[in-house]
């Protein structure tokens, strides 16, 4: 085996994904824990990986180990897996608000470990992950985990005290960029269009405007500017939009969002 994970819900789902449609690992290189039969049967089903329901399995079978269950259960689940874990493993977590200082103080000796923040759009191989790691983590380790990062997308070394903002701003974001599709295609039924073409005319439109920001390196603003035409449509919508706090109520949604994940 070549990578482990405890717990395999949406997150772990994702990397997955995006992980064998890269051919980083074959299937069978591939070991998942739940906590249930059905969790199991799920990930049989959809990724065709190896499934286990003894944590300590994954820990036995693989070297680099990620750590996908909620953040509640991090603690349960390191207390059952740490007496396995020796000098070879590397452990991946990817909560919020845990810290590198929590997980090593949890796992009680010196074990390897590499803090994320991923998102699900590793899924369809654009994810965006942040990633720090501790002292034991050795260069040729590192150099293996970021090939696994990047067969899911983007990633970027940070220092931890911005995992917490990363959460936000690419860990959670996609709920709000789901919600702003939605709204975008709800206006857009409400204005005539059949469902799923609006929804395909708001997430295509939403994709090649975050392009535009990545490849042209122009302020987003000007990109807006760019699109607003004097006495036009855009400029009447982004009106529209300041006098009901759009900008205001994603950044306060933001802070929130780095508050939750401070105090995990
Ligand atoms: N969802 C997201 O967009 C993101 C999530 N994360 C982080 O990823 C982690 C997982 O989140 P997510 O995938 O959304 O959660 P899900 O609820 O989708 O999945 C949780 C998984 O953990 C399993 N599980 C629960 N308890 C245990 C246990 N004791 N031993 C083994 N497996 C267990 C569940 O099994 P079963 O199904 O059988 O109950 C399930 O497969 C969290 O820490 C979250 O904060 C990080 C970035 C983004
Ligand atoms: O909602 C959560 O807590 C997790 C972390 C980032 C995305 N989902």
């Amino acid at each position: 085996m070549k990578i482990g994970f405890i717990g395999c819900g949406n997150m772990a789902s994702a990397m997955i994904g995006g992980i064998l449609e890269k051919g980083i690992c074959s299937k069978q290189e591939i070991i998942v824990s739940n906590r249930t039969v059905e969790g199991n049967e799920r990930s049989k089903k959809n990724l065709g990986v190896n499934v286990t329901l003894d944590n300590c399995q994954v820990v036995r079978e693989t070297k680099t180990v990620v750590l996908a269950v909620k953040p509640q259960f991090y603690e349960e689940v390191i207390a059952q897996v740490k007496g396995l874990i020796t000098e070879k493993h590397v452990i991946i977590s990817i909560a919020p608000g845990k810290t590198l200082r929590w997980l090593e103080e949890k796992f009680g000796k010196p074990v390897k470990i590499v803090r994320t923040m991923p998102n699900t759009p590793a899924l369809v191989g654009e994810g965006m992950t942040g990633v720090c790691a501790n002292s034991y983590v050795q260069d040729i380790e590192m150099a293996g985990i970021k090939e696994i990062l990047g067969s899911f997308g983007r990633y970027e070394v940070i220092p931890e005290r911005l995992m917490d903002v990363v959460v936000s701003v690419s860990g959670s974001s996609p709920a709000y960029v789901f919600m702003f599709i939605e709204a975008m295609a709800d206006a857009a039924v409400a204005d005539g269009m059949p469902r799923a073409q609006a929804y395909e005319f708001a997430a295509q439109a939403v994709m090649g405007s975050a392009k535009m920001v990545l490849e042209t390196g122009k302020h987003p603003g000007e990109l807006k500017d760019m699109v607003c035409s004097p006495g036009g449509t855009t400029i009447e919508a982004v009106r529209q939009l300041e006098k009901g706090g759009f900008r205001s109520s994603i950044i306060e949604a933001m802070k929130a969002c780095v508050e939750v994940g401070r105090k995990m």
